[in-house]
């Protein structure tokens, strides 16, 4: 087991017993930001390379709690995943030869953690493999929701099973791979997360048939995820028709083998530039995307519309803060809500978030634990059926509890920047996606840490104006 394995519960724990002082920003920041690899775009490329006709390179890959997680779980269905020199800044490079379909049959086990991408993405992966697998993660983790993949596993054919022979709803689960998946028409309700729509997605060309994919039910949230299986899919020369709305067609035939860059994390790049607005200072990333299929790309009309003055030029994004924060609403922010959030709770005006019913099945409740830590710090924060609506609120320091959610940890970080005294219990949870955060958090604001993270390349010069 690698990373935090701290208990959900935002209460006491043994994680509460360590409480990072967030450093509170004195002057405007003034710091350019490199941020490692994208965890949505590395684990997808670390499936399809398990499941390819060939070795594969990821370059600049991520190395994190989900990225380890992910290797893991493929090198126990038999990839060899090797590590070798990169040619950048954020550690090794990751070659991987693929599982193969000739391997005598075996039983295994995968640690889950708490990482969405592994347990919806390797369940199919371990049904087109010979042997048991078995399935299990943090304590959270058996309370996301799982019961879509499980009931779609089943319906083509694969068994899955808890103790006792019953079929389950959620981790822990086993799954009894054949080795072979018809695959064909298949309609499932992916209304709880898109993930269970790219985890049959990145598998559907490996079935015999293909995959017609079909959503009844809510509309599917966080879509440009899907959109993002759906390019990666495309350019390892899988054949996928997403013209008809909740409808994804995938023709059978082989994954091609592949050498692959992958861009910076946008999504995590927020925190960062969110203290410029945070501190009215300014925070610049190169290397920005100029094309990218993350949804991190809508921090550009997000902190505008927040009162930010924000650039791309020669692919460095420039975000400089305004006299103020706006509050405002926004719609489906997806991964992005937390950051978003924080950033609400600092504004002049009042916010509506709204389509994230959803994030109740993330890492914790993020609806409930984001009203908790804001209202707890003095701020005036409302859960709605969708969403939250935050309202301007004289905030004083006090502790933020993370509820091993790596994106509540960044939140408090946030939150730290503009009002004194704020700590956060469990920092070490943004291990997650970016262990080296505590590190660069520090770099930003110019100030030097001992302890300088898994893969201290991840760059950052900074300081205060
Ligand atoms: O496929 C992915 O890489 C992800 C999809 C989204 O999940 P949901 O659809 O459950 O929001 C997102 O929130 C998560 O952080 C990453
Ligand atoms: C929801 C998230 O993660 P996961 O991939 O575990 O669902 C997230 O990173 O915000």
């Amino acid at each position: 087991m690698t990373g935090t394995t701290a208990a959900n519960t935002g209460t006491e724990s043994a994680a509460a017993q360590s409480l990072w002082p967030a450093p509170f920003a004195k002057q405007p920041v003034d710091a350019t930001v490199t941020v490692p690899g994208s965890k949505s775009l590395t684990n997808r490329f670390l499936i399809l390379a398990a499941l390819a006709d060939g070795p594969s390179r990821l370059r600049a890959p991520l190395h994190s709690r989900d990225s380890a997680l992910m290797v893991q779980a493929l090198r126990h269905l038999g990839a060899t995943v090797t590590e070798v020199p990169g040619d950048g800044d954020y550690g090794p490079d990751l070659e991987i030869s693929p599982i193969s379909s000739t391997d005598t049959p075996s039983d295994t086990s995968i640690d889950c953690g708490l990482a969405g991408t592994v347990m919806r993405f390797v369940p199919p992966v371990a049904a087109l493999r010979r042997g048991t697998a078995v399935f299990d993660g943090d304590p959270h983790a058996r309370k996301r929701p799982m019961g879509t993949i499980i009931e779609a596993l089943v319906a083509l054919g694969v068994p899955v099973r808890a103790e006792g022979g019953r079929t389950p709803s959620a981790l822990p689960f086993a799954v009894e791979g054949t080795g072979k998946v018809r695959g064909g028409h298949l309609v499932i309700d992916a209304s709880a997360s898109s993930q269970f729509v790219s985890a049959l997605l990145l598998v559907g060309a490996r079935f015999t048939e293909g995959l017609h994919l079909e959503h009844v039910g809510k509309p599917v949230p966080s879509l440009d995820h899907i959109s993002m299986t759906v390019s990666v899919l495309r350019s390892v020369g899988v054949s996928v028709d997403d013209s008809v709305p909740n409808h994804w067609r995938v023709a059978p035939g082989p994954i091609r083998a592949f050498d692959q860059r992958i861009e910076q994390d946008l999504s995590n790049a927020g925190p960062f530039l969110a203290a410029a607005l945070a501190t009215r200072g300014t925070v610049r990333i190169p290397n920005w995307p100029l094309r990218t299929t993350q949804v991190g790309d809508l921090w550009r009309s997000i902190l505008t519309t927040m009162g930010a003055t924000v650039t791309l030029e020669d692919g460095t994004l420039t975000v400089t803060g305004g006299p103020d924060i706006k509050g405002a609403d926004f719609d489906e922010t997806s991964e992005l809500a937390p950051t978003v959030a924080a950033l609400c709770a600092l504004a002049s005006g009042p916010s509506r978030l709204t389509g994230i019913a959803h994030l109740r099945g993330h890492e914790t409740d993020r609806l409930a634990a984001l009203v908790n830590e804001i209202n707890r710090l003095g701020g005036d924060a409302e859960e709605t059926a969708d969403g939250l609506i935050i309202r301007p609120a004289a905030l004083h320091g006090g502790v933020v509890h993370s509820y091993a959610d790596h994106r509540m940890a960044t939140a408090g970080a946030i939150l730290g920047l503009a009002v004194e005294g704020v700590e956060v219990e469990d920092i070490a949870t943004t291990s997650k996606t970016m262990p080296e955060f505590p590190h660069m958090w520090a770099a930003m604001l110019g100030q030097a840490t001992h302890d300088s993270g898994e893969f201290p390349q991840a760059g950052t010069t900074g300081g205060n104006r």
